[in-house]
């Protein structure tokens, strides 16, 4: 049995994430989320959707076992809770997955670190990003 687990903002879903969440599904058997909570959103524009409502869309996707609103403050209480074989980063998260690695050893985790695919727009009228949602929003309805 190998558990992996993925995490991430998940504000408004689009098939980027899909994408994502079932190539993480494919790295092991069961898949756990954990969902970013709105005050550890910095390196972006905070979420426009509740912890609550993200984490309930995540959880209702079929590639997705469990999702869980993630800690305000220690990242790794999830995890020792998850005990996952398999830590899936996104194709374009900050994370340093050789940092992560050893992060997990010196905490005493024994979890690897993959990298998912990217899925790239293929049709003109795809939009992949929850910020290009958001900014063709505001253009053709604000
Ligand atoms: C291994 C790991 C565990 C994480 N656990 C949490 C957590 O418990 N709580 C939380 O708010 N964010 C957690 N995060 C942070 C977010 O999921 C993510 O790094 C970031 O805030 C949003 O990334 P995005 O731009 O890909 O959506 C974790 C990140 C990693 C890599
Ligand atoms: N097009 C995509 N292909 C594959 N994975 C994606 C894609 N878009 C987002 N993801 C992954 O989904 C997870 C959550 O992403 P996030 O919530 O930051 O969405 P986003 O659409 O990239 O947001 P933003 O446009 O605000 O940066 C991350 O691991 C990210 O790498």
């Amino acid at each position: 049995m190998t558990t992996v687990v993925a995490q991430g903002t998940f504000d408004i879903l689009h098939p980027g994430h899909v994408h994502y969440l079932e190539a993480a599904a494919g790295m092991g058997d069961e898949l756990h989320v954990i969902v970013a909570r709105r005050e550890n959103v910095t390196h972006k524009e905070q979420p426009i959707l509740s912890n609550r409502q993200r984490r309930d869309m995540v959880a209702a996707l079929d590639a997705v076992d469990e999702a869980r609103v993630g800690h305000p403050e220690d990242f790794f209480v999830p995890i020792r809770e998850i005990d996952p074989d398999v830590i899936a980063l996104g194709y374009d998260q900050h994370h340093d997955e050789e940092e992560l690695a050893a992060a997990l050893a010196e905490a005493g985790l024994d979890c690897r670190v993959e990298r998912a695919s990217g899925r790239e727009e293929v049709r003109e009228d795809e939009l992949l990003s929850t910020g290009k949602i958001i900014d063709r929003i505001c253009e053709e309805r604000c």
